[in-house]
């Protein structure tokens, strides 16, 4: 589902967190959002998912106004993992996933066989069935990542925003989840912390910086060391992966960091003691 952002502005006090955002996302496309702490990335993503009201500007998904929609439209279409979502702790892992086919039910509705098959689906496809009835309360950071993100899938969303899915996950998940988001053929767009992911993974790179973009574009074109340098204060080179081909990002420190101290140095100020 195509989005498109239009002279966007919102934030949490008199200063906005983002301000005059414009983007076109094509329908289908996989989006990385990234930027530095505090740019603005969720504060944008929460005013797609109607938690944040913009001040200015619009959002338009498909042909109509985000904030015009009937909530329940937006819920059916949209689908979530945020930063701060709980999922359900006191339901076991099977039942906070089915809490995403809620959207699809009439009001006196239970879920029914089509329904749980789809939960059981999206719990297979992100690896949650192993703990299916195990409490959610119970789960380790990346199993309950897992968990919101199937409950997430099990709305059949046709946009999918991801605010830092990698959180709490090993790099094998991370791989996956990426990779089997992906393959959905639905439009994604997932703040990500590792720019390395965002340029393997995405067709388009989103920088914020300040709550404004700061480049927007294929990888090769946004992922330039002068633009990275700028605003996150890194140096970088992007490099083609020796074994598919793909974008990958090398970071390291600005030569105006911290000096680097060796693996296992103790801090000087215990030197003398450990002497
Ligand atoms: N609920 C809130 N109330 C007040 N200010 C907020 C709130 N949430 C975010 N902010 C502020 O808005 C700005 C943008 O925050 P936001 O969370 O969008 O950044 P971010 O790019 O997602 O950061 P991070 O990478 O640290 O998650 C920051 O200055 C932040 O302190």
């Amino acid at each position: 589902m195509r989005l498109r952002v239009e002279g966007l502005t919102a934030g949490w006090t008199a200063v906005p967190a983002v301000s005059g955002v414009d983007l076109d996302i094509a329908d289908a496309s996989m989006v990385a959002l990234v930027g530095p702490n505090g740019s603005g990335k969720s504060t944008l993503l929460k005013t797609v998912y109607r938690a944040l009201r913009p001040t200015a500007g619009r959002l338009v998904l498909g042909e109509a106004d985000v904030w015009r929609l009937p909530h329940r439209d937006v819920a059916r279409s949209v689908g979530v993992l945020g930063q701060d979502q709980h999922g359900g702790f006191d339901f076991t892992a099977r039942e906070a996933v089915a809490l995403g086919r809620a959207p699809h039910l009439g009001v006196f509705d239970r879920i029914g066989p089509a329904d749980a098959a789809v939960v059981a689906e999206c719990m297979e496809t992100t690896g949650c069935a192993a703990f299916a009835d195990r409490p959610v309360s119970t789960l380790s950071g990346g199993e309950r990542q897992r968990v919101l993100l199937a409950r997430a899938l099990a709305q059949r969303p046709r946009l999918l925003i991801l605010d830092e899915p990698t959180n709490h996950l090993d790099p094998r998940h991370q791989f996956d989840v990426l990779s089997l988001v992906r393959g959905m053929g639905i439009t994604v767009i997932a703040a990500l912390h590792s720019l390395d992911l965002a340029a393997y993974y995405c067709d388009t790179v989103v920088v914020l910086s300040g709550g404004k973009v700061a480049g927007a574009g294929a990888p090769d074109e946004v992922c330039t060391p002068g633009l990275l340098r700028r605003v996150f204060g890194v140096e970088a080179s992007l490099l083609p992966d020796p074994v598919d081909g793909r974008p990958r990002l090398l970071i390291r420190p600005a030569t105006d960091s911290p000096p680097h101290r060796a693996a296992g140095a103790a801090p000087q100020e215990n030197r003398e003691h450990t002497a």
